[in-house]
C-alpha cells in the first residue's frame, strides 16, 4: 500500500481552474519536490492535502484511507503534518507553548479534561512536554525555549515551525517553500536539517521550493507543474534539462 495516492485532483475557485488532474503518488518514506512557477498551484495542492480546501474533483488515499474533506486536524491526527509559505507562530506565547499546543489540539481533550486537569490530562502533559523538549534538543533549540518567536532570528522562527509539525510524529511532512526569506548561510544550514530530519525520522517529506538549489540537492524525484497540470516528473537531473520545465520557468523567448 502507497503511503499517499493522489488521483485526478482538481480544484476550481470560480472560473480559474487552479489545479487540474493532478496525481502523484509516495510509495514510502521518499523526500520529493513539488515545484513550478508563481502561481502554478503547489500551495493549493498541499491546501487540498492537508484539510484547508476540499477538491473541486479528485482523491487521496492516505495509508489506505481516504482522506480529502476531512478538516485539518483530522488530517494532521492521521499523520501529516505542514508548515506555511508565511511563517505562522503564535508570537506571545513561548517557544516551547508553541510546540504543546499544536499537541494539545491533535489530543482532543474536552471541557471535562481541561477543568478538572484529572489524570488522563496531567500524564499527556508530561508526555507532550518531554515529546517538545526532546525535539528542541534535536533541533538545537533548547536555548531559546523560553523566548517568544517576534524576538527570534527568521532563520530560527523557520526551524521553530519545523519542530513544531514534528512533535504531532508525522508520516509525512509537507513544507511549503521552507528556504522562503533565508538568507544564503541559514540556506545551507537547512538543507542539512531537513536530509537530517529525513534519516533521523525516517519521515516521507514533500516540499514546495523555489530554490533550485534547495529542491534539487535533497529531492529524489520532482514534479514540476504549470497552470495547475503536471508538465514534468523525475529525478533533478532529468528536471534540469527538461525542454518544457525551461520553457516554463523562462518562456519561450529565452530559449
Ligand atoms: N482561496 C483562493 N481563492 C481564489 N483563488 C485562489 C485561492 N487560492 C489560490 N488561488 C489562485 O490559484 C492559483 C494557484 O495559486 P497557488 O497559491 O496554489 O500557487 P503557487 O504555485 O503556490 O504559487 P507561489 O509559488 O506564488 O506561491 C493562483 O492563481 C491563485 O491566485
Amino acid at each position: 500500500m502507497s503511503l499517499l495516492e493522489i488521483k485526478s485532483l482538481t480544484q476550481q475557485f470560480g472560473g480559474l481552474t487552479a489545479v487540474s488532474e493532478f496525481s502523484t503518488r509516495f510509495e514510502g518514506r521518499e523526500l520529493m519536490g513539488l515545484i513550478g512557477p508563481n502561481g502554478a498551484g503547489k500551495t493549493t495542492v498541499f491546501n487540498i492535502v492537508s484539510g484547508f480546501y476540499k477538491p473541486t474533483k479528485g482523491k487521496i488515499l492516505f495509508k489506505g484511507k481516504q482522506i480529502d474533506g476531512l478538516k485539518p486536524h483530522r488530517v494532521t491526527a492521521m499523520g501529516i503534518a505542514r508548515t506555511f509559505q508565511n511563517i505562522r507562530l503564535w508570537h506571545d506565547m513561548t517557544l516551547l507553548d508553541n510546540i504543546l499546543i499544536s499537541q494539545h489540539y491533535n489530543l482532543g481533550y474536552n471541557l471535562f479534561d481541561l477543568f478538572t486537569r484529572n489524570r488522563r490530562y496531567m500524564e499527556n502533559e508530561k508526555r507532550m512536554t518531554s515529546i517538545a523538549m526532546e525535539l528542541l534538543e534535536q533541533l538545537n533549540l533548547v536555548q531559546f525555549k523560553d523566548e517568544k518567536p517576534r524576538n527570534l532570528p527568521y532563520g530560527i522562527q523557520r526551524k521553530i515551525e519545523i519542530a513544531r509539525a514534528l512533535s504531532v510524529k508525522p508520516d509525512l511532512l509537507l513544507l511549503d517553500e521552507p528556504a522562503a526569506g533565508l538568507n544564503s548561510s541559514d540556506v545551507q544550514d537547512l538543507i542539512q536539517l531537513i536530509r537530517w530530519i529525513h534519516n533521523e525520522f525516517d519521515i516521507a517529506i514533500w516540499m514546495i521550493e523555489h530554490q533550485m538549489a534547495v529542491v534539487m540537492s535533497l529531492c529524489s524525484w520532482i514534479q514540476v507543474i504549470d497552470f495547475g497540470k503536471t508538465i514534468a516528473e523525475g529525478t533533478p537531473d532529468e528536471i534540469q534539462n527538461n525542454p518544457d520545465v525551461i520553457k516554463a520557468y523562462l518562456g519561450d523567448d529565452n530559449i
